[in-house]
């Protein structure tokens, strides 16, 4: 350790990481102005911030279906190296890319206030469907979430869903080919109109018809866990709403992943009083085979008065639709798993499929 940051903190330069794709680059932005306009600089130092900007196993490949991928960690495992080895001290993350458990050392220091967490739908440009309903039988609607297709399959027996990956301007690209398949793409709100492309969008698609992923539309600062300062900073940032919210849907697919990747919808609300850090949270979660042929869903709602209490009831809930018919969803899902690792060719293949399986990062 030098001496100036050993003995003047306020000297430290902070450095901003995520992954290189234009909408994460943007996150990383949006951190970073708060935390420039919390802590401005001052003549006589303050903090400096700057950023980095590197690419992941999920970025490197995307031909492959996500769920064949690797693993839970896909988007952030390199960049919690980087954090660890203290080449950066904050990661700014989708926090629906971010697993429930985060590697020793690691923690969630903040929790940004929330994007609308809604699904919507892009439909092919020159085309005037608006909604799902609208678009013909047999139509091909793009998603590389199981949840989505899961969800959707069970409501539109007539739609066909195919796997779309890349990001964001990539997918645009292959929705719009003349030649290409889509008639139209799901995708989070929160990233379209972050990256700009929110006027290409023509519906939402609200629960009960579609619950989001867990944590949808809200950025997450994960830092070491022996960085005060580093946490102090992010003190600043924390929505407590979005916080507690998200804690609970994240606490509730904890319990449920048990080892496996699940197609997991919720939707949350909390209602606080003015000026107060307390509330009524109520949340809906469910489960669906990936057949779609089985679905599971159930509300709780609780006055909650502190994030211990709000993951409790995300917990709780995960517990009630484990009781309710999710546990025969996550076993058949295990079973699958088996099978397809006892086919695999190689202890490779096998080992890829067993931690492609784990992971929740095939179910945003
Ligand atoms: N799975 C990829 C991903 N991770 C985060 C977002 C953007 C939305 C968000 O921040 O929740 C997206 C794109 C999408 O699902 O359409």
């Amino acid at each position: 350790m030098t001496e100036q940051s050993s003995t003047d903190s306020a000297m430290r330069t902070i450095t901003l990481a995520s992954r290189g794709s234009q909408l994460a680059q943007i996150q990383t932005n949006i951190v970073l102005a708060e935390l420039e306009a919390a802590f401005p600089s001052t003549s006589s130092g303050g903090h400096k911030f700057t950023t980095s900007f590197m690419s992941t196993a999920g970025d490197k490949n995307q031909s492959q279906a996500l769920y064949l991928l690797g693993g839970k960690a896909l988007w952030t495992k390199e960049l919690e190296v980087a954090l660890k080895e203290g080449d950066v001290d904050m990661l700014v993350h989708s926090l629906k890319d971010v697993p429930t458990t985060l590697p020793d050392g690691c923690l969630l220091g903040a929790i940004l206030k929330r994007e609308d967490p809604v699904d919507s739908l892009v439909v092919k440009k020159g085309k005037s469907w608006k909604t799902l309903e609208d678009l013909p039988d047999g139509s091909v609607v793009g998603t590389s979430s199981v949840r989505r297709v899961a969800q959707l399959r069970r409501k539109f027996p007539k739609l066909q869903f195919l796997d779309v990956r890349g990001n964001l301007n990539t997918r645009m690209a292959k929705l719009d080919a003349e030649d290409g398949p889509y008639a139209a793409l799901i995708l989070a709100k929160a990233g379209m109109v972050r990256v700009g492309f929110g006027d290409r969008l023509t519906s939402d698609i609200l629960p009960p018809t579609l619950y989001h992923a867990v944590s949808q539309g809200a950025l997450g600062v994960e830092i070491r866990s022996d960085d005060a300062e580093a946490l102090r900073l992010c003190a600043a940032l924390t929505h407590w709403e979005t916080e507690w919210r998200c804690l609970a849907e994240r606490a509730c697919l904890r319990v449920l992943e048990g080892g496996c990747s699940v197609p997991v919808g919720v939707f949350s609300e909390l209602s606080a009083p003015a000026g107060e850090q307390k509330g009524v949270l109520k949340l809906t979660g469910c489960v669906t085979a990936i057949d779609g042929q089985t679905h599971v869903e159930h509300a709780v709602e609780e006055s909650v008065a502190s994030r211990e209490e709000a993951e409790a009831l995300g917990a709780k809930l995960a517990k009630i639709l484990i009781e309710t018919g999710a546990k025969e969803i996550l076993d058949e899902i295990n079973i699958d798993r088996e099978k397809r690792i006892g086919e695999a060719k190689t202890a490779d293949e096998a080992a890829k499929i067993e931690s492609a399986m784990a992971a929740p990062a095939a179910s945003t």
